[in-house]
């Protein structure tokens, strides 16, 4: 039987219901969960961690800062295409950060009154590389290299131990490759705690980044919200993409982008929109014949229980969709895609046309794959050089800048009752005549 919604027939709340992230589904227990472990890394530091590594990633682990010799031992046993493909890829993901970079803002607002922008590093940023259910060195690149090139000064990264005890060597060459040398073999809300509070191993950081699990994330907004703990990037959760098609598209290459993201993980989730009875029956039948051939069949195919196959009345009415939903990720597999792109107000990254398979974006294009997630790029952004900085504005009034604009502000000082504020005009001012 087809799975395809008729969204014309659906009534609010049951296109409210069609939309929900499974990963919101499961709120309560994460965040208690979470609590609970956040709460034990922050009183008992690293006997916290070395229990809850035991616990959660079956290996008892001494220490947890990879060793000089754990990055020679990855980087030997490391094929030399895969060495190639990182550095090809941090290449390519530096051209386009570095082109990113915030210009100089020099702005005159007055005559004599100069004001401007420049960035500083964040002194201490702390890294987290999944490896759960797949170790992802991609990711490692997409931190490390926006970290090096905004120059913080010390960057550490945790990522989850294998059951040997070792961390994934491609994640290890890659971070060293960016310049990260203080890796941790730590995963999970408890790689978070350790990062935001600091441990006898572990320094405390200024602000988190990175994607990870649903306690990952729900360990970030956690630490996040509490004085003693750190700022973070963004909530970066389980993939999500949403594709708009139109009767043109290439099903064997939607269904592709769906399982794409639909392998990352059981509540990841995958969303098809069409105006076209035929695309939407190819596509489905084409996740069912590529779906058995994947190694990782029975996480998609967990991850598709909660995707959506949806006839929408319009592509017009797709985008309405899509805005409202703000996808991670937005293929549009259309005829003239860009000419769409106008239309697209929230959405974490596009990808244009048939030939730009969500897999580049993760990879290697250039642009960052740590994406806000949940909805959340209804208001925040993909990670970026300046995600890794503070800015800090600069003012410089010369004498006659002063008396251009300082009755402005004695003007408002006065409407607040704030009477020093007027007096620190109106002395110098004074001094001037
Ligand atoms: N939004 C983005 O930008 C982006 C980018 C890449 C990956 N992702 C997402 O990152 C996620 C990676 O997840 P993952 O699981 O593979 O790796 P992960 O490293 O995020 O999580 C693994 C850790 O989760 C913890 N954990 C597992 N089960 C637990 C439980 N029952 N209770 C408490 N803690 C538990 C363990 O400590 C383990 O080390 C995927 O959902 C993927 O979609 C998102
Ligand atoms: N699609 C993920 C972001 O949601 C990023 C990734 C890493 N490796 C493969 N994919
Ligand atoms: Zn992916």
């Amino acid at each position: 039987m087809s799975r395809v919604v008729q969204w014309n027939a659906l009534d609010d709340a049951a296109r409210r219901e069609m939309l929900q992230r499974p990963a919101q589904k499961v709120g309560a227990d994460t965040a208690t969960t979470v609590a609970s472990l956040l709460d034990q890394v922050r009183n008992e530091g690293d006997v916290a961690l070395r229990r809850l590594v035991a616990e959660f990633d079956g290996v008892t682990l001494e220490r947890f800062e990879v060793s000089e010799s754990e990055f020679e031992a990855a980087t030997a046993c490391l094929a030399s295409s895969l060495q190639g493909a990182i550095v090809e890829a941090a290449g390519r993901i530096e051209h386009f950060h570095r082109a990113g970079m915030g210009a100089v803002h020099v702005v005159q607002t007055a005559p004599g009154v100069t004001c401007e922008r420049m960035q500083r590093p964040i002194g201490r940023v702390g890294l987290y590389v999944p490896a759960g259910s797949a170790p992802l060195p991609s990711t490692a690149l997409m931190l490390a290299v926006p970290a090096r090139l905004a120059g913080c000064r010390d960057v550490v990264l945790c990522t989850p131990p294998r059951r040997d005890g070792s961390a994934d060597p491609a994640v290890l060459f890659a971070a060293a490759h960016c310049g990260v040398r203080r890796v941790f073999k730590l995963g999970g809300a408890q790689a978070i705690g350790a990062m935001a509070f600091g441990s006898a191993s572990v320094p405390a950081c200024d602000k988190l980044f990175g994607p990870g699990n649903s306690y990952v994330t729900e360990a970030k907004r956690q630490v996040a919200a509490r004085d003693d703990g750190a700022a973070i990037d963004m909530p970066a959760g389980p993939s999500e993409v949403l594709v708009i098609a139109d009767g043109g598209a290439n099903p064997v290459f939607v269904a592709a982008d769906l399982l794409s993201q639909a392998e990352h993980g059981p509540d990841s989730q995958v969303i098809l929109l069409s105006d076209d009875d035929g695309l939407l029956a190819r596509v489905e039948i084409e996740i069912a014949r590529q779906l058995v051939d994947l190694p990782r069949a029975s996480i998609a195919a967990q991850a598709l229980a909660a995707s959506r196959l949806i006839r929408v009345g319009s592509i017009e009415q797709a985008f309405e969709v899509s805005n409202d939903y703000a996808p991670e990720h937005l293929i549009l597999a259309l005829r003239e895609p860009r000419a769409w792109l106008p239309r697209v107000r929230a959405a974490g990254s596009v990808f244009l046309g048939d030939w730009t398979p969500e897999a580049l974006g993760d990879y290697c294009s250039g642009t960052n794959h740590v994406l806000p997630t949940g909805g959340a790029a209804r208001w925040c952004s993909g990670l970026s050089v300046a995600s890794f900085q503070t800015s800090i504005t600069v003012q410089e009034a010369e004498p006659h800048g002063l008396g251009a604009i300082g009755p402005c502000a004695m003007e408002l000082a006065a409407a607040e009752g704030l009477d020093a504020h007027r007096l620190a005009v109106s002395r110098r001012l004074e001094a001037m005549a």
